[in-house]
C-alpha cells in the first residue's frame, strides 16, 4: 500500500477556490495553485476550503468535455502556515463567524499563532473590538469541527481507508466519530459506511483489538448471519454460523458459543430449534417469519362465502375475455371466490395471466376493491398492461421510505395504516423475499384477500427465504396449480422448451425455427463477436428487432463471455465513443451518453422526475434499466422509461452496464428478444434454473449463443442450493 502511495502522482498547493461541494458526502471539485500552474482537482475532500494547503496523490484523468483534471484519491491537509496563508485562510470564509475584516484584526493581533489562540484559548479572542465572549465560542466550536474533520481525514488516509466515509461518520457521530471509530471499527461494516468486514476486521487488529476479544467475535458472528441473508438463508443452523466464523476470524468454536450466548441476551440474536436444526436469526428476520407464518395460516384456515350468482358471473367475465376457463383456471378462479388466500401457479403459457384477468373481474363484479402488484417495476409495468389497469411494484403500493437514521425501510402502509383495499393481486411471487412479504401481510386489514401468483421454477428471491416455494410446498395454503400448455402458447418453441427444459430434457438444438435458435460457438471470442453482429446488424435488419428491444443475457459476470467482457463489446459496437457524448470513468467502466444501464441497489432516496415534469418521486430499484442521456461535469442523467434521474459521480457505485446482464439480475422483466451467452461458468450459475429463467425471458425471440455442450450441462444440473428457512416448518403447525 505504501509502495502504491508512492508511486502515484502527487499535487501540492494552495486551494483557491471551490467550484463545487456537496455537502452530503465532500465530493469537491476546486482550483489548486501549484505555483506554476492552476488545475482542477476532483474527489472527496469534506470540509477544505480556499487558502488551505494541500498535498493530493491520485491520477490524472480526461474528461470529456473539461479536459484534464486530476482525481484524487489520498488528501493530506496542512494547516496554513505563515502570515499570508493563515490570512487567506480566515478571509475566505473557512470559519463560520469569520469575515474578511475579522480575519485582518485576528491576524494583526495574534499573527502566525492566530489558528492556536482560536483552538486552544478562545478567551483571548475577546480582546478584538466586535468579538464577545458569546462570539468568541461561536468562532472557537467551529474551528474545532473543522479540525475534526481534517484529523478524522488523517485518520482515514493514515489507515488506506476511503475519505468519502468522513462526511457520514460525522453525520452520525459528530464531534466523537473518530472515538466511536477507534472504540469500535467494526461499526465501519454497518449499511450507512459499507466498508468490507475484512478492511474493519483488519482496522481493529491494527488498533490493537485483541484477536479473541468479546467485540471482534460477536461482529463477526452478526457479520456472518448478515452475510448469508444475501445468500438467501433466513437463518443458519448454530454449527454451521460456529464454523464459518471460526474460519473468518481464526477464532475457537468454544468461544464462539459464549458469544452467541451474549448476542441472545442482548437481543441480537434469537435461537430456537426449527426443521431440524438449532438455528440461529437475526431478530428482523425471525420476526418476519413468524408473522407470514401465523398471518397466511390464519388467512388459509378461513372460509368465505362465494357469491349466490357465481356461475353466472363467471360465463359473463368469460364472455368479455373470449374464452372458456380450462377445468383448472375455472377451479382457480372459483377458489379466489371462497377463499381468503391463494396460490396460483405454473409455467409459461399455462394460462395464469388469463387466470389471473378473471380473477380481478370478479372481485370487481362482487364489488371489492383491488390492488395489482408486482416485485419489480418491469413486472408491475407489464401487468399493468396486461390487466389494462394499474399495478404498482410491491414497495410503492406499501408507500415505501427509508429512515436514514437506521438504514432500515420504512413501510408507511402497515397494521396502524392499512391498505384501503379488499383484496391484492401479486404477480411474480417467486421474487418476493421475507421481509417484503412480513411488510404487505401487515399491511393487509384482517378481511383482505390475497391472491399469490407465480412460477415456482423462476430462480429464487435474491433477499432471504423460499418463500413461494415453502409456502407450495407447505401444503397448507390453497394452491391451483395450472399444467396444460394452451394450444396458442404450445405454437411457441421458446414455451415448448422452456417447458422441457424444466422437466430436465435437453431442447432440440438443431431445430432452428420459429421462435428458438442455437447458434454453436466454440470459443469464446467468436461467440461474443456473434452476439455483437446479432445486436448491431442481425436483428435489426433481418427481424425488424431494434437493438434496444434485445437483451443480452450471461449466466456469468466474469469469463470469455461473462457480462464484463460482453459489455465492452457491446458498448463498443453499439455506442462508440464521438465527440458529441459526455463520459465518466469510473472503475473499469466509461460511462457514456447513449450507453443502456442498470441500477443495481435499491435507492430509496433517489429523486427521480418525470419527463416533462409531471410527476417526481422517489426510489429506483435493483433492477431498473435506463438508457444515459446526458454526462456532463457535476452528473450523469439517466432516462428510465420517462424517470429521468440524476446521479452525483459518488453515486456511480450504484449504476452498471447493461448491454448484458446477468441471468439473476434479469428475473421478473421480459424482453421482446434475449440472446444467452452459454458457454462457460462456475457449476452453481450453469443450471436449470437459470437457463429456464432466461428462456421465459424472451417474448419473441430466444437465441442461445454457445456450445452445445454446455447447454446441456446447464440442463442436467439440477442444483438448487439450499436455503435455511424455517418458513415450511412453522406453516405447518400454525
Ligand atoms: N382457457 C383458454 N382457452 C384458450 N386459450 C387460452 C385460455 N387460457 C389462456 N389461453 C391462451 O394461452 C396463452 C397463454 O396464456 P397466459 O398468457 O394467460 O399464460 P401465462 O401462464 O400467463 O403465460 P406467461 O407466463 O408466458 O405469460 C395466451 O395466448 C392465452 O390467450
Amino acid at each position: 500500500m505504501d509502495q502504491e502511495r508512492t508511486e502515484k502522482p502527487v499535487l501540492e498547493g494552495t486551494v483557491s477556490s471551490i467550484i463545487f461541494q456537496n455537502e452530503g458526502n465532500g465530493y469537491t471539485i476546486l482550483r489548486l495553485d501549484a505555483g506554476e500552474e492552476e488545475m482542477t482537482v476532483v474527489g472527496s475532500m469534506p470540509g477544505v476550503s480556499p487558502g488551505e494547503y494541500l498535498t493530493v496523490r491520485g491520477e490524472w484523468v480526461r474528461h470529456a468535455t473539461y479536459g484534464t483534471q486530476f482525481r484524487a484519491d489520498v488528501v493530506e491537509r496542512r494547516l496554513p502556515q505563515g502570515l499570508k496563508e493563515v490570512y487567506h485562510y480566515l478571509a475566505s470564509g473557512a470559519v463560520k463567524g469569520v469575515g474578511k475584516a475579522t480575519a485582518r484584526l485576528l491576524v494583526e493581533e495574534f499573527g502566525e499563532e492566530a489558528l492556536t489562540v482560536i483552538e486552544e484559548e478562545p478567551d483571548k479572542l475577546t480582546r478584538i473590538r466586535g468579538i464577545s465572549p458569546k462570539r468568541a465560542r461561536t468562532i472557537s466550536n467551529a474551528f474545532r469541527q473543522q479540525m475534526g474533520m481534517r484529523r478524522m481525514m488523517e485518520f482515514l488516509n493514515q489507515h488506506q481507508l476511503p475519505l468519502e466515509l468522513a462526511m457520514p461518520l460525522y453525520r452520525n457521530y459528530g464531534d466523537v466519530a473518530l472515538e466511536a471509530v477507534r472504540s469500535n471499527p467494526y461499526l465501519l461494516s454497518g449499511w450507512e459506511f459499507g466498508v468490507d468486514f475484512s478492511q474493519a476486521d483488519a482496522l481493529a487488529l491494527e488498533l490493537g483489538v485483541e484477536g479473541e476479544a468479546p467485540l471482534r467475535r460477536e461482529a463477526g458472528l452478526l457479520f456472518e448471519l448478515d452475510h448469508n441473508l444475501n445468500n438467501g438463508h433466513s437463518f443458519l443452523p448454530a454449527g454451521k454460523l460456529a464454523a464459518a466464523t471460526g474460519q473468518l476470524l481464526s477464532v475457537d468454536g468454544e468461544l464462539l458459543e459464549e458469544s452467541l450466548d451474549t448476542l441472545e441476551r442482548r437481543g441480537e440474536i434469537v435461537r430456537e430449534e426449527i426443521a431440524g436444526e438449532q438455528a440461529v436469526y437475526l431478530p428482523q428476520i425471525y420476526e418476519a417469519e413468524v408473522y407470514i407464518a401465523q398471518r397466511i395460516g390464519e388467512m388459509s384456515r378461513s372460509q368465505l362465502l362465494p357469491p349466490d350468482d357465481l356461475d353466472k358471473l363467471l360465463k359473463n367475465i368469460q364472455r368479455r375475455q373470449g374464452i372458456t376457463y380450462a377445468p383448472q383456471q375455472r377451479q382457480a378462479v372459483e377458489q379466489a371466490a371462497e377463499r381468503q388466500v391463494m396460490l396460483l401457479t405454473g409455467g409459461p403459457g399455462t394460462g395464469k395471466t388469463t387466470c389471473l384477468r378473471g380473477v380481478l373481474a370478479l372481485f370487481e363484479a362482487m364489488g371489492l376493491e383491488t390492488a395489482l402488484a408486482a416485485p419489480t417495476g418491469r413486472a408491475a409495468k407489464r401487468l399493468g398492461e396486461l390487466c389494462s389497469t394499474e399495478a404498482s411494484t410491491i414497495h410503492r403500493l406499501l408507500e415505501t421510505g427509508f429512515d436514514p437514521h437506521t438504514g432500515q425501510l420504512v413501510f408507511t402502509r402497515n397494521e396502524y395504516d392499512p391498505l384501503d383495499v379488499d383484496a391484492v393481486i401479486v404477480d411474480e411471487v417467486s421474487m418476493v423475499d421475507v421481509p417484503l412479504m412480513a411488510a404487505l401481510l401487515s399491511a393487509l386489514r384482517d378481511d383482505c384477500r390475497l391472491v399469490l401468483v407465480g412460477d415456482p421454477d423462476q430462480l429464487p428471491s435474491v433477499g432471504p427465504g423460499n418463500l413461494f416455494s415453502d409456502l407450495i410446498r407447505s401444503q397448507v395454503v390453497p394452491t391451483v396449480r395450472l399444467t396444460e400448455i394452451f394450444r396458442q402458447a404450445a405454437q411457441s418453441a421458446i414455451v415448448r422448451n422452456a417447458h422441457q427444459v424444466n422437466q430436465g430434457i435437453l431442447p432440440d438444438l438443431r431445430e432452428n425455427r420459429g421462435d428458438f435458435f442455437f447458434l454453436r460457438r466454440r470459443d469464446a471470442q467468436s461467440a461474443a463477436e456473434t452476439i455483437v453482429d446479432l445486436c448491431r446488424r442481425r436483428l435489426p435488419e433481418n427481424m425488424g428487432i431494434p437493438a434496444d428491444q434485445i437483451q443480452v443475457l450471461s449466466p456469468t459476470r466474469r469469463r470469455g463471455t461473462g457480462t464484463g467482457v460482453l459489455n465492452q463489446a457491446l458498448q463498443a459496437a453499439l455506442n462508440p465513443p464521438d465527440e458529441k457524448k459526455g463520459e465518466r470513468r469510473f472503475g473499469d467502466w466509461i460511462f457514456r451518453a447513449g450507453d443502456r444501464v442498470m441500477q443495481v441497489k435499491n435507492n430509496y432516496d433517489i429523486l427521480w422526475r418525470e419527463d416533462g415534469d409531471t410527476d417526481s418521486g422517489m426510489g429506483m430499484f435493483n433492477g431498473d434499466i435506463g438508457v444515459i442521456r446526458e454526462v456532463d461535469r457535476e452528473c450523469i442523467t439517466v432516462d428510465f422509461d420517462g424517470k429521468v434521474v440524476e446521479y452525483s459521480p459518488d453515486m456511480l457505485g450504484e449504476l452498471e452496464p447493461a448491454f448484458a446482464v446477468t441471468v439473476h439480475k434479469a428475473q421478473g422483466s421480459e424482453y421482446r428478444a434475449v440472446i444467452l451467452a452459454a458457454l462457460d461458468g462456475a457449476p452453481m450459475l450453469m443450471t436449470r434454473g437459470v437457463l429456464y429463467t432466461a428462456i421465459t425471458r424472451a417474448k419473441e425471440l430466444f437465441i442461445v449463443v454457445g456450445d452445445d455442450q454446455a447447454v446441456e450441462r446447464m440442463v442436467v444440473n439440477n442444483r438448487q442450493t439450499r436455503r435455511y428457512s424455517g418458513l415450511r416448518a412453522r406453516l405447518l403447525f400454525s
